[in-house]
């Protein structure tokens, strides 16, 4: 991994010391959950890391517990007799990643060590296959809630965000989420892209703009992975909901309830000690009751939405739409183009409550990941100064005076989206994908699969290995050319799933490029970014890759370069 020396130097960080006041943690809900989260891993590959902080864990005191890798490493080898396929030899020390939540670091230390299809003990019968391997992926990314070779489906996934989710389409499976999928996918169409880039990717980064030329004036330094944290919330609020969290201004419940409930999410996908598979036990367990409560208050808020939604669409705007529909034509109500807006319309027959967690569902979906994705861009750019000024003239090139990209000049982004394509490589949100064998199977390389198999694919695995990329560990956008296409798992053979594949593939692939790309656009066009020196980057993970200590940032006012203006306008005229 590249880091610049400032960001190798020493551990302290900003906040808390004297000088300026970080901007966007200090009051935020996220910096307070960041807070608890726990210290993992460096990214240079530490023997130490220094005193952990929150669940800290000794490795030689966990060697010893009744829950030591080595142990079930043993029982699974002399028991299992899952035939052909390896079994990771986990030793104690690696307990410290598995608890420390960046659970996707040992993997990839297994896999140097195991290869690219092997078994992990998670108890004395029951293992995980982690999949390191483009072409054992794509097998079973297609064949999971496949009409026609119907082998996986979401398994853990669904057990583990059931709580929040509910019945939505993004944990459900089989007939229910096809239904729904065909349902919700096209309220995503390409006008509705269009007038979201305009409306509110734009103008929302404009706003954060405001916020950050304060912070530049003060020399203040930003957290920017909190600042992006509370943009992607406001943009899919108001693109999903057409509901202004203002995330960017002010703290809320609802808000605080989001964040409290995608860190359970996160916490239930890495508890060693699952004690939430108990309801009975939840109210005696204040984690969970926080958890539930959030819950409670963020369905409460959907349900006012969805509520407001239905009284003001009348029989014409229904008739609107259905005439659409049968025209083959995209539906989107001028005044209010959200999701939310377009499935009311559309009188799907469905009940309240699917609704209000299909539209969780693309809430939660939609959030962390995108703010995770713009964290790690502007972290790689930040510390590979060449990788920045070549994004920057870009920017600067296509927009010229423009405060934010039109649809043409994001199209004409190339470099920026391969920053953002590069960085979902290295930084992969979410750095594992669950699944679950529902009947027997066997992989490409005659790995044979048992019913009931729990299966990772590590996408983090596929996209470090250097069998699979040159150089894995650099930071080159260029990598993928300028004049081809986008990667996607189909052009690169799922070389490259940082939105998985197959039937379950993300449906807001494009919205979330867009996003990011014209956030990044605004922002570099505006804005220098420097590391505060003394930084160490950490990561840990739930559902996305987070650092576990924010990233800090001076912000320095810049002006796109002289002639970029004439430059931009000669090109736009031309095309
Ligand atoms: C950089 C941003 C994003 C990344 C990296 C990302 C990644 C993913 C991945 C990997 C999956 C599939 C999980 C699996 O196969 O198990 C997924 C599913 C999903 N994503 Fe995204 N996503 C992003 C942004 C978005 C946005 C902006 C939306 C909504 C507007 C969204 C909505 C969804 C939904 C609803 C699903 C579930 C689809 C289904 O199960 O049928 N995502 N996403």
């Amino acid at each position: 991994m590249q880091l610049s020396s400032a960001a190798r130097g020493g551990t302290a960080r900003p906040a808390g010391g004297s000088g300026p006041r970080p901007v966007g943690a200090p009051r935020s809900a996220i910096r307070i959950a960041r807070k608890r989260m726990v210290a993992a891993s460096s990214q240079e590959d530490e023997a130490d890391t220094g005193p952990l902080t929150g669940k800290n864990i000794d490795a030689a005191g966990a060697g010893a517990t009744s829950i030591s890798p080595g142990w079930l490493t043993q029982l699974n080898l002399l028991w299992s007799g899952k035939g052909n396929i390896p079994v990771a030899d986990a030793k104690p020390d690696d307990i410290k990643d598995l608890l420390g939540g960046a659970l996707f670091k040992a993997l990839f230390k297994w896999f140097t060590e195991s290869g690219p299809v092997y078994l992990l003990p998670t108890g004395p019968v029951s293992s995980f296959l982690v999949i390191s391997d483009p072409e054992a992926a794509k097998h079973v990314l297609r064949a999971t809630d496949n009409s026609t070779r119907n082998i996986y489906d979401k398994g853990l996934v669904a057990e583990v965000a059931k709580f929040l989710f509910g019945e939505g389409f993004a944990v459900g499976g089989g007939e229910q989420w096809r239904a729904r999928r065909r349902a919700v996918g096209p309220s995503l169409h390409r006008a509705y892209l269009e007038e979201m880039l305009t409306r509110v990717f734009g103008p929302s980064t404009l706003f954060l703009g405001e916020k950050l030329e304060a912070a530049a004036k003060t020399g203040t330094p930003v957290n920017m992975e909190a600042a992006f944290s509370q943009l992607t919330l406001d943009i899919i609020g108001k693109s999903v909901f057409n509901y202004d969290f203002n995330a960017l201004t002010k703290d809320s419940p609802v808000i605080q309830a989001v964040y409290t409930a995608l860190k359970e999410t996160e916490q239930r996908a890495t508890d060693l000690l699952p004690l939430w598979k108990f309801p009975i036990l939840a109210p005696l367990i204040p984690r969970q009751r926080k958890a539930l409560a959030a819950v409670e208050l963020i369905r409460d808020t959907t349900n006012r939405l969805i509520k407001q939604c239905k009284e003001m669409v009348d029989e014409e705007e229904m008739a609107a739409a259905a005439a659409a529909r049968e025209e083959g034509r995209e539906y989107m109500n001028d005044a209010d183009p959200s999701v939310l807006r377009f499935l009311i319309a559309a009188r799907e027959e469905v009940d309240s409550t699917q609704l209000r967690d299909d539209l969780l569902s693309m809430l939660v979906a939609g959030h962390e990941t995108t703010g995770s994705a713009l964290t790690w861009t502007l972290y790689l750019l930040a510390t590979n100064p060449d990788t920045m000024a070549a994004a920057q003239e870009e920017v600067d090139r296509v927009l010229g005076d423009a405060e934010m990209p039109n649809l043409q000049q994001y199209g004409q982004l190339a470099y920026v989206m391969r920053a953002v394509c590069e960085s979902m490589r290295l930084y992969p949100h979410p750095p594992v994908l669950l699944r679950r064998a529902k009947v027997p199977d066997v992989l490409p390389g005659g790995y044979e699969v048992v019913k009931g198999q729990d299966v990772m694919i590590s996408v983090y695995n596929i996209h470090h290995s250097p069998a699979v990329w040159e150089d894995a560990e650099a930071f080159r956008p260029e990598r993928f050319p300028l004049d081809g296409p986008v990667p996607n798992e189909q052009n690169t053979e799922y070389r490259y799933i940082p939105f998985s594949g197959g039937p379950r593939k993300c449906v807001g692939d494009q919205f979330a490029l867009m996003e990011a790309v014209t956030a990044l656009a605004v922002l570099l066009r505006r804005f220098d970014f420097r590391m505060v020196p003394g930084q160490k980057i950490n990561m840990t993970t739930g559902a996305t890759i987070h650092t576990t200590d924010g990233l800090y940032m001076t912000v320095h006012e810049r002006r796109p370069a002289a002639g970029a203006a004439g430059a931009a306008a000669a090109a736009v005229a031309a095309a």
